[in-house]
């Protein structure tokens, strides 16, 4: 047995998800838990949501609501609709937690023993009318780059261009809207990753076996431009974790926080502290999974995220931990991902384009999603999301082959022996030709998955499917029951066993018809297939089972081309 500890980026605050932000860390970090829990191994999956930073201020001032109270509320929406999606978190936690205050703090102060945080006198933009500064995106004007007015303090949204609020043109508090701004000086605190270079790049280095579009990203930020440079870590807001120097006040910076950047991460960390809490476990429980002198030596650590979050992932989260000086678990493996596009442009929650989570399953279970989404994920490349692929690839993938594999063989049993697996007969040459394929493909969808190849363990995964498909064709237990019956039983006996080796092999991808899948065999046994001529005897002669209800429905042109229509425009 090894032991996995498994994070996906944790999700922003500020809204509802959409289908691009799931395929790029949530639901491919689930489908590697649920593989290696299903391999029998440890597993510790953390997720959480990011509740630090100006939007989640600004939502929450558009909503009506305290930060507080907005934050809270969508919690309990985002860890809703990630039980609908079937999402296996041992944890959903919140970066705004006592527990991630409290190790926040704790490293912060660490790095600062260490000679690793520097205090700068900064110029700040401050607004006379609101009483404070205006960090981020609490300020709008016009972008120096390409002149569009309503660019944000952090980033123009029209040409991506980082910028800093003093670089603004025309600026205004997206507070109040006051123009009445002056630039003041302001003390922060800085990161100095670029003391940490060295070491940061020969840990990259080492990292041989990682996705190009990993390292890549990481080795642009150490070396573009004047190379890695040290990073803001604090800001002038109410709303985040306030500096301290580990539990001691930090002179000069009272009434400052982190910035979210630099609590966001930590709280994989204290999520787990937050799970064994919960359960009233001692601090031993979630440290064995973190301090590699307290247990974690064992645990391979995987971490999935779309492309934009590489950077704070590969190197200041790093910084952070190596900086520390102590012993915590660093990432063995970064699985990162490309960009999910929606037809034809990009999904936007500012802009409420795509669509979104809970619109998703509004109008499909979960599972339709999941298989397009996983089987089309971003991997080696962007890719796009479109009305007629997703409804193309549902009805062949899993209408066509899956779900009329069940049905054909759970009818035509029930037809000719009844609602128990038949008894008698033994396999000949085609049936040892099927397992010996099966044990090929098996072995090789293992790899993948191993390997968190997502597309190609979903190519496989299909392609163990159709062997079924291509038995049962050939097979004809149809026909081979008019002549000899006894032969026929053997073929369904085969045919029903296969059943239940689908639903195991295929629950990482498409858990809830796994599990009808199992109910209809009613069995629980979800042993992995190691030795497939064994698996192929799990249910004998004599167990009973049922005809399940139709396992996938077809998506219809009416259906696709309504849904087409409803998502087209922005979301309201
Ligand atoms: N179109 C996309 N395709 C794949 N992954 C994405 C996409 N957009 C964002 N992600 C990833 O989704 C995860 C959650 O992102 P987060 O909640 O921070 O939203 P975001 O990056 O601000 O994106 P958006 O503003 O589009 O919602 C991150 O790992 C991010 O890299
Ligand atoms: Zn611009």
């Amino acid at each position: 047995m090894t032991r996995h500890l498994i994070t996906s980026a944790i999700p922003y605050i500020n809204g509802i998800k959409h289908l691009g932000n799931l395929v790029g860390s949530q639901l491919p970090a689930d489908l590697f838990a649920r593989y290696q829990r299903a391999r029998g191994n440890e597993v510790m999956f953390i997720c959480a949501t990011d509740e630090h930073g100006t939007p989640a201020e600004l939502a929450a001032a558009k909503a009506g609501q305290p930060v507080e109270v907005f934050c809270a509320e969508m919690h309990a929406v985002q860890a809703d609709i990630a039980r609908g999606f079937g999402l296996s978190f041992d944890h959903f936690g919140r970066s705004s937690s006592p527990q991630n205050h409290a190790l926040t703090q704790h490293f912060a102060g660490k790095l600062a023993e260490n000679g690793l945080i520097a205090e700068v006198s900064e110029r700040q933009v401050y607004s006379n009318a609101d009483g404070r500064f205006l960090p981020d995106r609490y300020i709008e004007g016009t972008c120096p780059n390409c002149g569009y007015d309503k660019a944000r303090g952090d980033q123009c949204e029209n040409c991506t261009k980082q910028l800093d609020p003093t670089d603004l043109i025309d600026p205004r508090s997206a507070i109040s809207g006051s123009t009445d701004l002056e630039v003041r000086e302001t003390r922060h605190l800085y990161l100095r990753q670029s003391a940490l270079k060295d070491q940061l790049a020969a840990w990259i280095d080492s990292k041989t076996d990682w996705p190009i579009l990993t390292t890549s990203i990481a080795r642009k930020w150490l070396n573009d431009g004047e190379g890695l440079q040290d990073r803001g870590i604090t800001r002038d807001l109410d709303w985040g974790v306030p500096v301290r120097k580990g539990d001691q006040p930090w002179p000069g910076m009272e009434g400052k926080v982190f910035y979210v950047w630099f609590d966001a991460p930590i709280e994989y960390i204290a999520a787990t502290k937050e799970l064994t809490d919960a359960s009233g476990q001692p601090d031993a429980a979630w440290r064995r999974w973190w301090r590699t002198d307290e247990g974690a030596g064992d645990v391979t650590y995987t971490q999935f995220m779309g492309k934009d979050n590489v950077p704070f992932h590969t190197l200041s989260f790093p910084a952070t931990i190596i900086g520390s000086g102590e012993p915590w678990k660093l990432v063995d493996y970064i699985k990162s991902f490309n960009y999910l596009n929606y037809d034809g442009g990009q999904f936007s929650t500012s802009q409420g384009r795509g669509v979104f989570m809970d619109q998703a399953l509004s109008i499909l279970p979960a599972d339709y999603w999941r298989w397009w989404l996983l089987s089309h994920a971003p991997e080696s490349s962007d890719s796009e999301f479109t009305w007629e692929n997703f409804q193309a690839s549902v009805n062949k993938d899993l209408a066509d082959v899956l779900g009329n594999f069940v049905s054909r063989i759970t009818k035509f049993c029930r037809a000719k022996f009844g609602e128990t697996i038949p008894e008698g007969g033994a396999y000949g040459p085609e049936e040892t030709a099927l397992i010996e394929a099966l044990a090929t493909r098996i072995r090789t969808y293992e790899t993948h998955m191993d390997a968190i190849e997502v597309r190609k363990a979903a190519a496989e995964l299909r392609a163990i499917w159709v062997l079924g498909n291509e038995y049962l064709q050939s097979a004809a237990p149809w026909s081979t029951f008019k002549t000899d019956p006894v032969k026929a039983a053997m073929q369904v006996r085969l045919g029903l066993n296969l059943i239940r080796l689908y639903a195991v092999l295929s629950a990482p991808f498409i858990p809830f018809a796994a599990d009808a899948m199992l109910a209809a065999m009613r069995t629980d046994d979800r042993s992995w297939p190691d030795d497939v001529t064994a698996a192929l005897s799990a249910l004998p002669a004599g167990h009973g089972f049922d005809v399940p209800e139709v396992l996938f429905a077809k998506i219809t042109d009416e259906a696709r081309a309504d849904w087409q229509d409803r998502f087209k425009g922005v979301r309201s």
